[in-house]
């Protein structure tokens, strides 16, 4: 019988994370981090890779939320996602003008889409331990299709793109604008389940013990 695990702790606003930790039988707490990612990405410079910017915007988050009094005894998971595009690192559109650029120039290209993950376990058995990673479990590329410029303009109208790094979604309206994918999927919607699993193990969490055995 499993033993029981810590609490899952979600350092995320993002509803993507949030439903497909649900759907992945988690059912963890959010608490939002407030990190000021654009002090941080300033503070890496012009130069950084954009996994190193993923991974410290992932570690900010995460351990700042593993600050708080409320998560103690928690397993706290903090994410990052980023599009490396012809060697920019690009989160969310800043507005409409710029995602309409970026998918003038991204169509028929290829980019990478790397997620930052950053474990904290505030168990007792945890003991603070961390565990992070953005290595190539975490590293997805995705391969643009190509939309007309009457169907960017019409996925810009809907708002979807501005909510999300790279200003596409696999799972939602965008999806129809993506050929196909080299790598893990759930990685790119914001967190990657393998890796999840991955990092959960070298800090000695069962992934299958948050599952309901009722289903
Ligand atoms: N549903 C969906 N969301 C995506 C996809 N690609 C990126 N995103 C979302 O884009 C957002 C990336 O911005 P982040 O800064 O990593 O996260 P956030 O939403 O700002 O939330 P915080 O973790 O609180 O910063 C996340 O919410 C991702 O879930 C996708 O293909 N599908």
């Amino acid at each position: 019988m499993p033993t029981t695990p810590p609490p899952l702790v979600l350092a995320s606003a993002s509803p993507a994370r949030l439903a497909l930790l649900r759907a992945s039988g988690f059912d963890p707490r959010v608490l939002v981090s407030g990190v000021d990612e654009d002090a941080i990405e300033a503070a890496l410079g012009p130069d950084a890779a954009p996994s190193d910017v993923a991974l410290e915007l992932a570690r900010a988050k995460a351990q700042a939320v593993a600050a708080l009094p409320d998560t103690d005894g928690a397993l706290v998971v903090g994410c990052d996602s980023i599009l490396e595009f012809e060697g920019q690192a690009l989160g969310k559109p800043d507005d409409a003008e710029d995602a309409v650029a970026r998918w003038y120039a991204m169509r028929g290209k290829s980019g990478r889409l790397v997620t930052g993950h950053w474990l904290v376990d505030r168990s007792a058995a945890g003991a603070g331990g961390e565990a992070a990673e953005v290595g190539a479990v975490a590293t997805t590329v995705v391969h643009f299709g190509e939309p007309s410029d009457e169907e960017i303009l019409a996925y810009v109208a809907t708002g979807e793109p501005l909510r999300v790094a790279g200003a596409f979604t696999i799972d939602g309206l965008g999806g129809a604008f993506v050929d196909r994918l080299e790598g893990d999927h759930s990685n790119v919607i914001g967190l990657s389940k393998p890796l999840l699993r991955k990092l959960m193990a070298e800090l000695g969490v069962n992934y299958t013990a948050y599952w309901d055995p009722a289903g």
